[in-house]
C-alpha cells in the first residue's frame, strides 16, 4: 500500500468547503458470533479501551474474551437486531442525514451550500477513515470533528481522535481540523433531554423515580485525571435543574461494567435492586450519555435492567428512548456546529486567477500527463 492516500482530482477555483465528522462507537455488521468477534477485536484491541500490558492483554483477549464473549453478546444483539440492522448504526445514519438537511436549509437562507456532513464508526462500519475520505473527496479543506458522546472520556472521545489522526497520516493534501471535545453542559442538549423526558412523563406516565444511567468506565480512570465522571454529574445536575426535580427525586448511576476491576459507582443494577427494595414501584431509566438507542439501552437498560428491578420487588421500569432523531435535539444539534464553525477563518484556501490556473494546468500536464 502506497503511504499516502491517493488525493482527489484537484479542481482549479471550486470552492472549499467545509465537513462536519460524527463519530459514534459502532456496532458489528450483523449479530452472529463472527460479527461480533471481528468487532470486538477491533474495539478491544484498542489501547484506549483496555489499559492492560499489550502482551497479558493480547493473550487474555484472544484466549478468553474473544472465545466466549462474541456467542453471549451475539445472542443480546440479536434481541435488538431490527431489519434495519443495528439500531446503533441506523439511528446514527439518520442523525447525519437530517443534520446534513438542517443546516443545508440554513445556509441556503444565506444564498450559500451547507456543510457536508458524513458519519464515521470508531469500530466497525463505516469506518472513520472512509468517512474523512468522502469528506474529503467532496471538496472539504476543513473538517469539524464532532463526537457523538457528550462527556469526553479517553476510551471513547479521544480514541475517536486516534482514528481521525491516523487517516490525516495517510493524507498529503490534509484539511484543517476543529475537534471537539465535550458538550455534557451544552443547553441546547439540555433542553433536548429535558423535552424527551417530559414527553415520556406525559405518554407513559410519571415513575416515582427518574434513574439517570450512563456508561460506565473503570474507576481507575477517574483517579488518572479522566474529567468523564464530573461530566457526567453535570449533565445530571443540569437536567434535573430542567426538569426541576429535588435530590430525592433522581439517581446518577452508572452501567455497562465490563471485567473485574471496579467501575465507577453506584452501578445502574445495584441502583435498581436498592430503588425496588426501598419499595419504590415505578421507575423511569433515561440514558442521557446515549445519544442513539443502542444494545447498551435496549437490551441492558430496558431488558435486563428491567429484570433486576422486577426481581427485586418492582412494578414498572420505563425505559425513556434516547435523542435518536428527535427534532429538538437535531436542531440543538446544528446550533451546535454553528457555534463551533463561528470565527473559524477561512484564509488560506485556494483560488487561483484565470492565468495562474492555465500555467499550473500546463505544468502538471508537461509532467505527469495529467487531466485538467
Ligand atoms: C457512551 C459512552 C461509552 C463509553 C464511555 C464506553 C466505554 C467502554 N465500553 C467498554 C466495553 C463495551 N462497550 C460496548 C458497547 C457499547 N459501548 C458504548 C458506549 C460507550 N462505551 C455503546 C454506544 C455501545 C453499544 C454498541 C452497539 O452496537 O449498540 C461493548 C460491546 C457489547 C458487549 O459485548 O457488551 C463492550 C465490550 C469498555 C471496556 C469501556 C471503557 C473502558
Ligand atoms: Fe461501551
Ligand atoms: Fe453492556
Amino acid at each position: 500500500m502506497p503511504r499516502f492516500a491517493k488525493e482527489p482530482d484537484y479542481r482549479h477555483g471550486s470552492i472549499a468547503r467545509t465537513g462536519i465528522l460524527l463519530i459514534n462507537l459502532g456496532t458489528p455488521d450483523a449479530a452472529t458470533s463472527s460479527a461480533v468477534r471481528r468487532y470486538l477485536r477491533q474495539f478491544l484491541s484498542d489501547p484506549r479501551v483496555v489499559e492492560i500490558p499489550r502482551l497479558i492483554w493480547w493473550v487474555i483477549l484472544n484466549l478468553f474474551v474473544l472465545t466466549t464473549r462474541p456467542a453471549k453478546s451475539a445472542a443480546k444483539y440479536a434481541l435488538i437486531w431490527t431489519r434495519d440492522g443495528s439500531p446503533l448504526l441506523t439511528w446514527s445514519t439518520k442523525q447525519a442525514k437530517l443534520l446534513k438537511g438542517l443546516l443545508g436549509e440554513r445556509a441556503a437562507r444565506y444564498g450559500t451550500p451547507g456543510p457536508a456532513v458524513a458519519l464515521g464508526m470508531r469500530y466497525g462500519n463505516p469506518s472513520v477513515a472512509s468517512a474523512m475520505d468522502e469528506l474529503k473527496a467532496a471538496g472539504c479543506e476543513r473538517i469539524l470533528v464532532l463526537p457523538m458522546y457528550p462527556q469526553y472520556a479517553a476510551s471513547t472521545t479521544a480514541s475517536a481522535y486516534d482514528a481521525v489522526f491516523a487517516q490525516m497520516a495517510r493524507y498529503r493534501n490534509t484539511p484543517e481540523l476543529h475537534l471537539v471535545k465535550a458538550w455534557h453542559d451544552f443547553p441546547g442538549y439540555i433542553a433536548a433531554l429535558a423535552a424527551r423526558v417530559r414527553q415520556s412523563w406525559s405518554q407513559n406516565g410519571r415513575g416515582e423515580h427518574l434513574v439517570l444511567s450512563f456508561h460506565g468506565l473503570p474507576r481507575y480512570t477517574l483517579d488518572q485525571g479522566d474529567p468523564y465522571f464530573c461530566h457526567c454529574q453535570k449533565t445530571a445536575r443540569l437536567l434535573a435543574a430542567a426538569l426541576q426535580l429535588e435530590e430525592s427525586e433522581y439517581t446518577v448511576a452508572f452501567q455497562s461494567r465490563f471485567g473485574r476491576t471496579r467501575w465507577l459507582e453506584p452501578y445502574t443494577s445495584v441502583a435498581l435492586t436498592q430503588l425496588a427494595r426501598g419499595g419504590v414501584k415505578t421507575v423511569d431509566v433515561f440514558c442521557p450519555g446515549f445519544v442513539a438507542d443502542c444494545l447498551e439501552t435496549l437490551e441492558e437498560i430496558a431488558m435486563e435492567g428491567k429484570q433486576t428491578f422486577l426481581a427485586a420487588g418492582g412494578k414498572t421500569l420505563n425505559h425513556i428512548a434516547c435523542l435518536n432523531d428527535d427534532p429538538a435535539w437535531i436542531a440543538a444539534l446544528a446550533d451546535f456546529v454553528a457555534l463551533q464553525l463561528t470565527n473559524w477563518p477561512t484564509t488560506g484556501q485556494t483560488s487561483e486567477t484565470p492565468l495562474e490556473a492555465a500555467k499550473i494546468a500546463n505544468l502538471r500536464a508537461q509532467k505527469f500527463g495529467a487531466k485538467q
